[in-house]
């Protein structure tokens, strides 16, 4: 980065209508730079300011509401031809009063995916539209055993039924080995009722590669990542995850072009006795350098959902049941 650039750090509200999911944009004033192209209202951070009390100033600045329910979500850093900024865009779920244009810009409810029909969106701004249509849960599979297949599927139609929609298979000890054709068919048919119920199944990297392009996307495990020199697969038509355990390994998807992290674990879990967990301190603390949506995983569950938002997660992933 070009050290000459003035550095400016923003909040960004993106103020969310949790029932239609539609999110608040507006149209960047007349006599500012970039006037008329589309943004999530925020703004500058004062000195002396946190994120929260900038943004819950700008919001009341730009649109007359005081926020009162916000969350960190995802801290980027974007280079334009003459100044970089850092964004901290925070997730707005409650407010009183009603926005209104107080700076006489045009406002407008939308969705993350029909945004582009407003008009010109800031380049910061399309990267987190993308990631707001991931999901706030994600599913991984632990069937361990043939013999559990039917089972799993089943539960996986139960998770589907309550809402789930990116789900990922990671069978490292299946019994030949994660490439064995018995998986493959277990695959082929979680595909089959994840996409008739419009959900996304993600593969381990453990799995062949073969079958990543099968699947909508790939999950690469941190030592995976770590040794891909560039996003394995093209944008628009699938997902990258990576796993994280640290702030390198979060880092480094970012350097890949991920589309989101998984990191943990958070809390103390069965699937690994052995290692300390992250703790939701630890987990916040590389969760606001990832550049990414992260989900906790490790204990996770529809409890945590909150906490792990308080705490800078998009969402949650875990192994035992997510919808609820
Ligand atoms: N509010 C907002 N700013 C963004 C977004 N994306 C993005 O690159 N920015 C950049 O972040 C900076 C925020 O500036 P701003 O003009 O909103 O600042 P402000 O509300 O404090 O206004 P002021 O400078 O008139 O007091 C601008 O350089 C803008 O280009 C976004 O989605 N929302
Ligand atoms: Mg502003």
């Amino acid at each position: 980065m070009n050290a000459t650039k003035p550095y400016i750090k923003v909040v960004v509200g993106v103020i969310l209508n949790e029932q239609t999911g539609e999110i608040l944009l507006g149209q960047r004033p007349k006599g500012k730079p970039w006037e008329d192209w589309w943004e999530f209202p925020g703004g500058k951070i004062e000195e002396g300011e946190s994120q929260k009390q900038a943004l819950v100033r700008e919001l009341k600045e730009e649109l007359g509401i005081d926020v009162h329910t916000c969350t960190p979500w995802v801290t980027f850093t974007y280079e334009y031809p003459k100044t970089i900024v850092n964004l901290a865009f925070w997730r707005v779920t409650g407010w009183d009063g009603t926005p209104r244009s107080l700076e006489e810009q045009q406002l407008a409810w939308t969705t993350p995916e029909e945004a582009n029909k407003l008009g010109e969106l800031l380049p910061a701004s399309l990267p987190p539209l993308r990631w707001l249509r991931l999901p706030p849960h994600y599913a991984i599979s632990n069937i361990q055993q043939p013999e559990n297949s039917q089972a799993w599927l089943a539960n996986l139609q139960q998770q589907l039924d309550q809402g789930v929609k990116l789900v990922q298979l990671r069978e490292p000890s299946w019994p030949d080995g994660p490439a064995a054709a018995s998986l493959k068919d277990v695959f082929e048919r979680a595909i089959g009722c994840c996409h008739a119920a419009g959900a996304r199944v993600l593969i381990n990297s453990v799995h062949p590669k073969a079958w990543w392009k099968l699947a909508d996307g790939v999950q690469l495990r941190a030592q995976d990542a770590l040794l891909a020199d560039a996003r394995p697969l093209p944008e628009e038509k699938y997902l990258v995850g990576v796993s994280a355990h640290n702030t390198a390994d979060a880092l480094y998807a970012q350097v890949l072009g991920a589309d989101f992290v998984v990191l943990g674990h958070v809390l103390e879990t069965p699937s690994h006795p052995d290692q300390p967990p992250l703790g939701w301190d630890g987990f916040a603390s590389i969760a606001g350098e990832a550049g990414l949506p992260v989900y906790a995983i490790g204990g996770q569950s529809a409890a945590t959902l909150e906490i792990a938002r308080e705490h800078g997660a998009h969402g949650i992933a875990a192994i035992r049941g997510l919808a609820g």
